[in-house]
C-alpha cells in the first residue's frame, strides 16, 4: 500500500501537539478495548520532508497504553478524540477526503464497530488478523523489551532472560474472554492449535450471575479474600481425610470443583461470595493451565507463555496457572507471565504499521545497562524500557519513519 504522510502530522489542534503524536492502534476484544499510541517527546526527531519522509530516522518518546470496557466504547472514542489520537493514521495515496485516514486496528472489534468508529471519528479501520497481531506483539515484546517474561513460582515473580536464538517454538496462551492457544514458531510462522471458550469472559460473566459484583475488579478482590474448599469437593473430602497417593493426588487436590454444592444442602445465598469468586478463580485458571499443557505436550513445547488480561498479574490466578502447568508435566514445563499481558493484539497491530513503510520501529532505553539491540522482523530494533515502569502505562520508544 502507497503512503502519504502520517495524518498525525497534519492539522491538529487539541490536546496534544502536532509535534507530538504518531501512530494509534486498536485492539477491540469481547471484553476490553485495548489502546496504544505514540507520543514523541518534544523536540524530538527532524524534519518531514514532502514525501513524509523523514530525515532523522528516529523519533523518540513514550508508547503509551490504555484500556476501556468494551460495552462502554463511547469512553473510548471519547478518549480518543480529547486527545486526537485518531489523527494519527496514515493515508492512502490515492484519498483526498478526511475520512481516508486509515487506523491499524485488530479484534472482533474491528469488525463489528467499523461503522460507529468512521460515523464517531471520521477514520477507515485497517484490519489486522488477531492471531498474526498477537503472535507479532508476543515477539516484539519478548524480543525488544527488557524484562517481559517472568515465573511466579510459590509468591515469588521471578524474571526470565529471553534467548533470542532459543525462543522458539513456544506455546502462546492468550486468556481473553475466550482463550486461544497457539504454537510459535518464528516472526510470522504459527499455528492456531487449540482454544477453549471457558475464558477470562467465563469467570466475569459466571462471577457476576453468582455474587452481584459490579465490576472485574472487584470480583478479583473478593476471589483474593475467599477460600475455595468451602465449595471445592477435595480429595479429602472424598477419601476421607485421606490422600489418594497411587494415582497422586493429595488430599487437598481439587477432586471436584464445586462439588461440595451438591451434598452442602444450601443455597447460593448460604455462601460467602468471596468463596465462590475463589472457587471459579480456581476452577478456571486450573482448567486453562491443564489444556494448556496438554497443548505444549501435543507438539513437545516446553515454554508456555500466557497472556490476556484475565491474568491482570493477579497472584492467586498466576499461581493456580503455574501450578497447574507444573502439576500435569511433573515439573517438566514451565508457565511463563507477560507484563504487558493484555496489550499484545495492539501492540501487533501498532507493529504492522510498518508493513506499509509507515515507519519501522525502533525501541530504545535510556538507561544504558539495560539497553538491548535486536533484530525483529528483518529490522534493526534497540529496545530499552524504563525500570520504573509499574502499571504498564508507558515503554520509551522510537519509532522511525520510513527511508
Ligand atoms: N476492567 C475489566 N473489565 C472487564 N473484564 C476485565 C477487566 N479487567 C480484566 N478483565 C478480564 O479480562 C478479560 C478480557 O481480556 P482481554 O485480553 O482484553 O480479551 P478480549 O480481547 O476478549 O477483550 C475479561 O473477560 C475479564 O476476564
Ligand atoms: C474468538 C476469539 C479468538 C476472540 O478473541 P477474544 O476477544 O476472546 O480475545 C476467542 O474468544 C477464542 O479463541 N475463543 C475460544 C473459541 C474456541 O476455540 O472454542
Amino acid at each position: 500500500m502507497d503512503v502519504k504522510k502520517p495524518a498525525s502530522q497534519e492539522n491538529l489542534n487539541g490536546d496534544e501537539s502536532e509535534s507530538q503524536i504518531s501512530h494509534l492502534a486498536l485492539d477491540i476484544g469481547g471484553s476490553l478495548i485495548k489502546v496504544v499510541y505514540f507520543l514523541r517527546s518534544n523536540g524530538s526527531g527532524g524534519s518531514v520532508d514532502d514525501s513524509g519522509k523523514k530525515s532523522d530516522p528516529v523519533l523518540e518518546g513514550r508508547l503509551h497504553f490504555a484500556k476501556f470496557e468494551t460495552s462502554k466504547i463511547n469512553d473510548c472514542l471519547e478518549f480518543i478524540r480529547s486527545k486526537n489520537l485518531h489523527l494519527a493514521g496514515f493515508r492512502h495515496h490515492d484519498a483526498s477526503a478526511s475520512d481516508k485516514t486509515l487506523i491499524k486496528a485488530t479484534g472482533g472489534g474491528a469488525y463489528k464497530f467499523a461503522d460507529l468508529i468512521k460515523e464517531k471519528l471520521g477514520v477507515v479501520l485497517d484490519k489486522e488478523d488477531e492471531m498474526d497481531c498477537l503472535v507479532t506483539g508476543a515477539n516484539f515484546l519478548l524480543k525488544a523489551v527488557h524484562q517481559e517474561a517472568f515465573t511466579y513460582v510459590d509468591g515469588q515473580k521471578e524474571f526470565v532472560q529471553i534467548d533470542q536464538n532459543d525462543l522458539y517454538p513456544y506455546l502462546l496462551v492468550n486468556i481473553g474472554s475466550g482463550v486461544s492457544m497457539i504454537k510459535v514458531d518464528g516472526d510470522g510462522k504459527f499455528e492456531r492449535i487449540s482454544g477453549t471458550s471457558v475464558g477470562g469472559g467465563t469467570f466475569w460473566g459466571l462471577g457476576r450471575l453468582l455474587t452481584n459484583c459490579k465490576s472485574f475488579d472487584e470480583l478479583l478482590e473478593l476471589s483474593h479474600q475467599g477460600n475455595n474448599r468451602v465449595i471445592d469437593m477435595l480429595v479429602g473430602d472424598i477419601y476421607g481425610g485421606s490422600e489418594y497417593s497411587k494415582i497422586g493426588l493429595t488430599s487437598t487436590n481439587i477432586a471436584s470443583s464445586f462439588g461440595k454444592a451438591i451434598s452442602d444442602n444450601k443455597e447460593l445465598k448460604d455462601y460467602k461470595p468471596e468463596d465462590v469468586a475463589r472457587s471459579l478463580l480456581r476452577m478456571i485458571s486450573n482448567n486453562i493451565g491443564q489444556i494448556s499443557y496438554l497443548n505444549a505436550l501435543r507438539f513437545g513445547l516446553k515454554r508456555i507463555f500466557f497472556a490476556g488480561f484475565f491474568i491482570r498479574g493477579h497472584a492467586y490466578t498466576m499461581d493456580t496457572i503455574s501450578v497447574a502447568v507444573s502439576f500435569w508435566s511433573k515439573g517438566d514445563a514451565k508457565a511463563m507471565f507477560l507484563r504487558h499481558e493484555g496489550f499484545l493484539g495492539a501492540l501487533g497491530a501498532f507493529v504492522s504499521y510498518e508493513n506499509h513503510g509507515l515507519g519501522g520501529l525502533k525501541t530504545h532505553q535510556s538507561v544504558q545497562q539495560f539497553a538491548v539491540s535486536k533484530t525483529y522482523a528483518g529490522k534493526k530494533i534497540c529496545c530499552l524500557v524504563n525500570e520504573d515502569l509499574n502499571d504498564n502505562e508507558s515503554i520509551d520508544f522510537g519509532v522511525a519513519f520510513a527511508a
